[in-house]
């Protein structure tokens, strides 16, 4: 075991593993993250992958300084009984769960235990996350600073008003997503057009890869950036003309909105 402040990450799935990652990329030394898993295999892979610290819940409670919950909404439950009788008020606790509020937790656990909530995404894994962070009743200060320190060190970090976070779940939780699922789309209208899918792929991702760092260098407004592609009765009009006939903004709205409203009906790890 090493001799720095303890992370415990209990849930080692998707957002688990790549936060683990990320921070033992970010020079973390193995011998002070502790891992728990549901399956003696799972273990076994992440020991094996990145020589950390496999123990029980817990074991992880006793030991860690830092206790990252990231377990879906619908087994916080089942996590919570199992911990909270070993989790001192010394201790901080990061839940990285959509939806469910700091309230839930600070009614589970000893009285007065700070609980920070934190909406990751998948792009930790390259160090490009984004966090929202947000402090419940109990976290001071000092919290909130150590819970940036191990999200900034996987890409931004931004807080904002607990009220917020179902919204941010919305957009940048679940965000990477929707531009995957886009991706993928016009791959397939390469296909449509005779491309071969890897000839597609490669325009497409590339061109993804442009706008994305135009978006975040140019200091231009995502509109101007649009109007510098679309030429007067050029190609790029006339596909927009069809996005607009399909409502694909529309789409889009409705879409966020019912990830919002979805955050919130998992605010009690309901089903
Ligand atoms: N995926 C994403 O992009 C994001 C996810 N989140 C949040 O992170 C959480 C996890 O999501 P995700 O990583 O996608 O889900 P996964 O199912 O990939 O990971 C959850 C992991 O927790 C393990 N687990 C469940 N119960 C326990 C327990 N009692 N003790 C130890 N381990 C346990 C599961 O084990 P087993 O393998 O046996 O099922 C699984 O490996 C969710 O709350 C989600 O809202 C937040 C931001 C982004
Ligand atoms: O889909 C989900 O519920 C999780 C939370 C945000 C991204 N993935």
């Amino acid at each position: 075991m090493g001799t720095g402040q303890k992370i415990a990450f209990l849930g080692t799935g998707k957002i688990g593993e790549a936060l683990l990652s990320g921070l033992l990329r970010s020079g973390k030394d193995p011998a002070d993250v502790l891992v728990t898993t549901r399956r003696p295999d799972r273990a076994a892979e992440l020991t094996e992958r990145y020589g950390v610290v496999v123990v029980s819940n817990a074991e992880a409670a006793k030991l860690a300084d830092t206790l990252i919950l990231a377990v879906k909404p619908q087994d916080m439950g089942t996590l919570l009984d199992e911990l909270a009788p070993h989790v001192g008020a010394d201790r901080l606790v990061i839940s990285a769960a959509a939806g469910i509020p700091t309230a839930w937790f600070e009614e589970r656990l000893a009285a007065g235990t700070p609980v920070v909530r934190v909406m990751p995404n998948t792009p930790v894994l390259v160090d490009e996350g984004m966090s929202v962070i947000s402090g419940g009743s109990y976290a001071e200060e000092v919290h909130l600073e150590r819970a940036e320190a191990i999200f900034r060190s996987v890409g931004k970090a931004l807080r904002l008003p607990e009220s917020q976070q179902d919204a941010a779940t919305a957009l940048s939780g679940s965000g990477p997503a929707y531009f995957y699922f886009l991706v993928e789309a016009m791959t397939d209208a390469g296909i449509l057009l005779g491309l071969p899918r890897h000839v597609a792929h490669d325009l497409i991702v590339q061109s993804a890869i442009g706008a994305s760092v135009m978006l975040r260098d140019s200091g231009e407004h995502p509109v101007k950036l649009r109007e510098a592609v679309t030429s007067p009765a050029g190609t790029t009009i006339a596909a927009i003309r069809e996005l607009e006939n399909h409502g694909v903004r529309a789409a889009l709205l409705s879409a966020l909105e019912a990830a919002r409203d979805r955050s919130r009906e998992l605010a009690s790890g309901g089903k």
